[in-house]
């Protein structure tokens, strides 16, 4: 197939319905994906931001919203096996298409294999109508035959040339150099077991406040306000929320009776061991999360110093921590790759630095498209800010060094770069990586000072 090179738009779309491009399709869900497809390929961007301010600008309502978030995220985390798709019916390849043209027919190739709802001819119409909206019309025609030839073919894939981390890839729309990296690192069961968790539906863990409420009672006020919630212990104090739900709406939260925070960021938490009465320091603390749990298990008594390298970010640290009412947190801006003798010694230290995110893909797809050059550089930053912490630490003290990314580079070699640099200064009491599907893709190794 060929796209013919674009030109202005065309007013009529094969089904007779008028579009002008500045009403009835920027309400539409299609559209409104296509939008926020389009504006992920600048770098930075965030896909929830992106998404979430599209559907409120362009006035979609609950339906359509959740039908254009639907079909986004579907794109977003698929990404390379549609590709893998429609390469077999362009034969001049996907690099040679516009981009409006390539997010059509990925949004169309998207609606034909994953959307249970849509048939496969509105499917195909409704991106010959995308493409016209999206100012492409002379390449309506190109996006009809690419989606009536994948029809005709009985949706089917090619075999995907390559080995197994190839074929992966393609599977779980994975880069090859990050499957191979799993691969090497976990295993194949291991490896798996992340792809497989880093599409779809992320659970919503809940921390309840245990200064305010125990698990239980949390449950129940939960389920008075409509959510179902069930205990997911250990670690203590932990719930999973069932269903579609928006607990920061809930007036639970208003009140401070629990902050949302992934299982595997509980489990790290705990692994600190903090204690009532301790001096903890948190190097790396925005939004804030570790900082609350481990103020909780101090029973807020003590004092836990929360630093974070951006005023900004230091500041909702602060705010979290009024909401629960933990008033031993005291948040300020810090870079944690510089020593500050004003801090003083502590207890514990929590290092949950910077990192690839690598564990938390399917809560931002997009993360997994980062160039492999790009994350070349943290496991440096990532030393310093673990060598630089140790200095704050008593003897006898514990450290804990954390990321939620799954490369040895920025966890295990981390940490034994340290081991190897302090001649015998710490010895590991625990160290674990989390590749499961009911936590994120968590490192935690809990280290002690002579
Ligand atoms: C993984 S997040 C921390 C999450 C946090 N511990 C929580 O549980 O909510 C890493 C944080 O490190 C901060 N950061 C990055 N470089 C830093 C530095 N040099 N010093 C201090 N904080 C830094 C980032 O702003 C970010 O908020």
């Amino acid at each position: 197939m060929k796209e013919k090179p674009d030109g202005p738009p065309e007013r009529k779309n094969i089904v007779g319905r008028l579009y002008k491009k500045d009403d009835c399709m920027k309400k539409d869900a299609r559209y409104t994906a296509a939008q926020a497809l389009l504006r992920m390929e600048s770098a930075g961007a965030y896909s929830n931001l992106t998404i979430d301010s599209l559907i409120e600008k362009n006035g979609l309502d609950a339906r359509e919203g959740a039908f254009a978030a639907a079909l986004f995220y579907t794109v977003l985390e698929r990404r390379l096996t549609i590709d893998h798709v429609l390469a077999a019916y362009c034969a001049r390849g996907l690099a040679s298409l516009s981009k409006p043209v390539l997010q059509t027919l990925r949004l169309g190739v998207c609606q034909l294999v994953w959307m249970d709802g849509v048939d496969d001819y509105a499917a195909v119409s409704e991106s010959v109508n995308l493409t016209r909206a999206l100012g492409c019309a002379k390449a309506s025609g190109f996006v009809n035959g690419v989606l009536r030839a994948f029809l005709r073919a009985d949706k089917a894939v090619l075999p995907v040339k390559g080995g197994t981390a190839e074929r992966l890839s393609v599977e779980y729309s994975c880069p090859v150099w990050l499957v191979e990296a799993w691969l090497s690192a976990y295993g194949e069961a291991a490896a798996l077991r992340v792809l497989r968790a880093s599409l779809g539906r992320p659970p919503i863990y809940l921390r309840a406040n245990t200064l305010r409420v125990s698990a239980q009672q949390l449950c129940e006020r939960l389920a008075a306000e409509g959510v179902a919630a069930q205990l997911a212990e250990p670690p203590a104090g932990c719930l999973l929320a069932r269903g579609r739900v928006e607990p920061e709406s809930l007036a639970s939260f208003g009140e401070g009776l629990f902050h949302v925070q992934d299982r595997a960021s509980q489990l790290c938490a705990a692994a600190l061991g903090a204690l009532p009465g301790e001096r903890v320091l948190d190097v790396c603390a925005a939004p804030g999360g570790k900082s609350f749990t481990i103020a909780e298990h101090m029973e807020n008594s003590g004092e836990l110093v929360a630093r974070d390298l951006h005023q900004k970010r230091a500041r909702m640290v602060q705010c979290g921590a009024k909401r629960l009412g933990l008033s031993i947190i005291h948040a300020s801006a810090g870079d944690a790759a510089v020593y500050d003798a004003s801090l003083g010694s502590f207890d514990r230290v929590l290092c949950d630095v910077p990192c690839s995110g690598f564990g938390v893909i399917r809560r931002k797809p997009e993360i997994k498209y980062k160039p492999q050059k790009s994350v070349e550089g943290l496991p440096e930053i990532q030393y310093k800010i673990l060598k630089t912490s140790t200095h704050y630490l008593k003897s006898g003290g514990t450290l804990v060094y954390s990321t939620c990314t799954l490369l040895p580079a920025e966890n295990e070699r981390v940490v034994q770069r340290l081991l190897d640099e302090t001649n015998g200064a710490f010895n590991i009491v625990e160290q674990r990586v989390y590749t499961g599907e009911d936590t994120d893709g968590f490192f935690v190794s809990v280290l002690k000072k002579r």
